[in-house]
Formats: C-alpha cells, sequence, structure tokens
C-alpha cells in the first residue's frame, strides 16, 4: 500500500472531484475507499473539496465489472469508479469522465493522440466512448436519453413539471419560465419516489433560443446544487429539442461553471466539454490516520 497516496484535483465546468490514481487497485481497495472517506475527501473544509471521487483504476481491479459491462468487458481497458459526495455510487458521470481521461493522460497512462479515435471506458452505467477532441476538451458518446415518463419536483416555492429521462442515471429535466438563475437550490427537491425509487437529478432549465441554446441550473442526486452536470446537460438538452419538436440538432447549454455542448440524434448524445486539473499532490498521514 502507498505511504502517501497520490490525488489529484480538476473539473468539468467546475464540476469538481477528488481524483485517486489507482491503476492497479491496490492503493484504494473499495473496503478502504468506503463512504465514510469518500464524505471525509469531499468536505470542504476538513477535507480536500469536491463534488465527488473519482478513481483512475484498470477494469480488471472491479468486483462489479463483470456485471455491469458484460461482453464490453475486455473492451474497457479502465473504468471510471465514481462516488458522489455523500459516499453513493453513481452509474454515469458526464463531467467526470471527461477529467478521468483527462487524468490518465496527465498522470502519463495514455497518450492523448491514440485518444482522438476514443477508447472505451467502463461505467456502472455501460461502457461509454470518450476522446480527445482536436480542438482541445474532451467528447463523451452517452448513448441515447430514455424517457420514461413525466413527473415534477418541488422547490424553492414552485412545482416544476418535467421530463423523466435516463443517461445511465436518473434524471427529472424541467423547462420553466421562472429565472433559474433567482432560485435557491440549497434544500432538497422533493419529487415522486415511485417513479424515481433510487433519487433522481433536478434540471432547472429555461430556453434562451428554442431548441439550440439553454441555461441549466441543476440539484444532484448524493450531492446538492453543484455547478454542472454532464448527464443533466444532456437531458436538459433531450427536453429543449423535444419542446421544440425535433429529435436531432446540437444544444449550446450554459450552467454557472461554463458552457456544454450536446449533440443528439435518433441513435446516440454526444457530450463535448473542457476538463481541467487544479492540483497534484498527496494525502497527508495525519489527515488519513485521524
Ligand atoms: N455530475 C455528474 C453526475 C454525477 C452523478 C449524479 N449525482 C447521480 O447520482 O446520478 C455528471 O456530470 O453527469
Amino acid at each position: 500500500m502507498t505511504a502517501s497516496p497520490r490525488v489529484l484535483i480538476g473539473h468539468g465546468t467546475e464540476n469538481d472531484f477528488v481524483v485517486l490514481p489507482d491503476p492497479d487497485g491496490t492503493v484504494w481497495p473499495e473496503a478502504r475507499l468506503d463512504a465514510a472517506l469518500v464524505r471525509r475527501l469531499c468536505d470542504r473544509r476538513a477535507g480536500l473539496g469536491g463534488d465527488g471521487v473519482l478513481r483512475l483504476v484498470r477494469t480488471a481491479h472491479v468486483p462489479d465489472a463483470p456485471a455491469v459491462l458484460g461482453a464490453d468487458l475486455a473492451a474497457c481497458e479502465w473504468f471510471m469508479d465514481h462516488r458522489n459526495a455523500d459516499g453513493s455510487f453513481a452509474e454515469m458521470c458526464g463531467n467526470g469522465i471527461r477529467l478521468f481521461l483527462h487524468a490518465l493522460i496527465s498522470e502519463g497512462l495514455l497518450d492523448r493522440a491514440a485518444c482522438i479515435e476514443g477508447l472505451l471506458v467502463g461505467t456502472r452505467g455501460g461502457p461509454r466512448r470518450v476522446g480527445a477532441a482536436e480542438g482541445g476538451g474532451y467528447w463523451v458518446d452517452m448513448g441515447p436519453a430514455r424517457e420514461f415518463g413525466r413527473g415534477s419536483a418541488d422547490l424553492d416555492g414552485h412545482t416544476f413539471p418535467g421530463l423523466a429521462i435516463s443517461m445511465g442515471n436518473p434524471h427529472l429535466a424541467a423547462l420553466t419560465d421562472v429565472d433559474v438563475d433567482g432560485l435557491d437550490l440549497t434544500r432538497e427537491p422533493a419529487f415522486d419516489a415511485a417513479l424515481f425509487p433510487e433519487g433522481v437529478n433536478v434540471e432547472l432549465i429555461n430556453e434562451l433560443e428554442p431548441g439550440t441554446h439553454i441555461r441549466m441550473r441543476v440539484h444532484e442526486r448524493g450531492v446538492g446544487e453543484t455547478r454542472s452536470c454532464g448527464t443533466g446537460a444532456c437531458a436538459a438538452a433531450y427536453a429543449a429539442l423535444t419542446h421544440a419538436g425535433r429529435t436531432e440538432g446540437t444544444v449550446v447549454v450554459d450552467v454557472p461553471g461554463g458552457r456544454l455542448s450536446v449533440q443528439i440524434d435518433p441513435r446516440t448524445t454526444v457530450l463535448t466539454g473542457p476538463a481541467v486539473l487544479v492540483a497534484a499532490g498527496s494525502l497527508s498521514q495525519e489527515w488519513l490516520g485521524a
């Protein structure tokens, strides 16, 4: 076991993560990286701070991988082992997977030039193809948005009706005329637990240009309000296109932490955006032992 484990801090449109390199699964076996330690790492005062944790690990060292990747197991050398800040697992993270690839490249575990075509990465939501974009940033083939009903969320004195959408993980994407910038998202939204038995990420969306440009804020399952959510941006773009009566197109999604682009066609959804590494160092023995 490494005495002082290496750690990186990074973000994708200010959705920020503690990144733990563990290529051979020897530093952070699941028993060590338990929910309590994830919460401590993500604590913004007593830890490093983040909306979640990403472990950079080879798929061969993830016990869940065969069940979630099936026939694609052998094609996914790497697995994005993602946790929310409350310690829970999530199926997918659109900002996290871009940062995951960026961190693999920056740690010398992959060559950026070899990532232009993209590679399959394992996630608990299944395999996803992710690649380095020619002009900078990263793209992810997120698979199709799957609509599974209509619901609503109660937040800040409003009821927001929207579409229930799976991007691997669950979303309620609600277009609204209420100015989303003025909302207080500090409390947990109330939602229909029968529609969302595993909880839900809630996106509040203002249309800026119908079907092409939206503004979004998000309350994430297992975290609270974050400054961006990649899967949420895909769900929001799908809801905006549907509202415009279209099944394909490119939607620019402005979030408090920056801008994402989502390209949708009837077959799939491609999310493009930045990934930034802020710092690299090691966890202290004093903090680990406390
Ligand atoms: N911020 C992420 C989504 C992370 C998981 C989410 N909180 C959930 O529990 O489903 C993204 O960029 O997609």
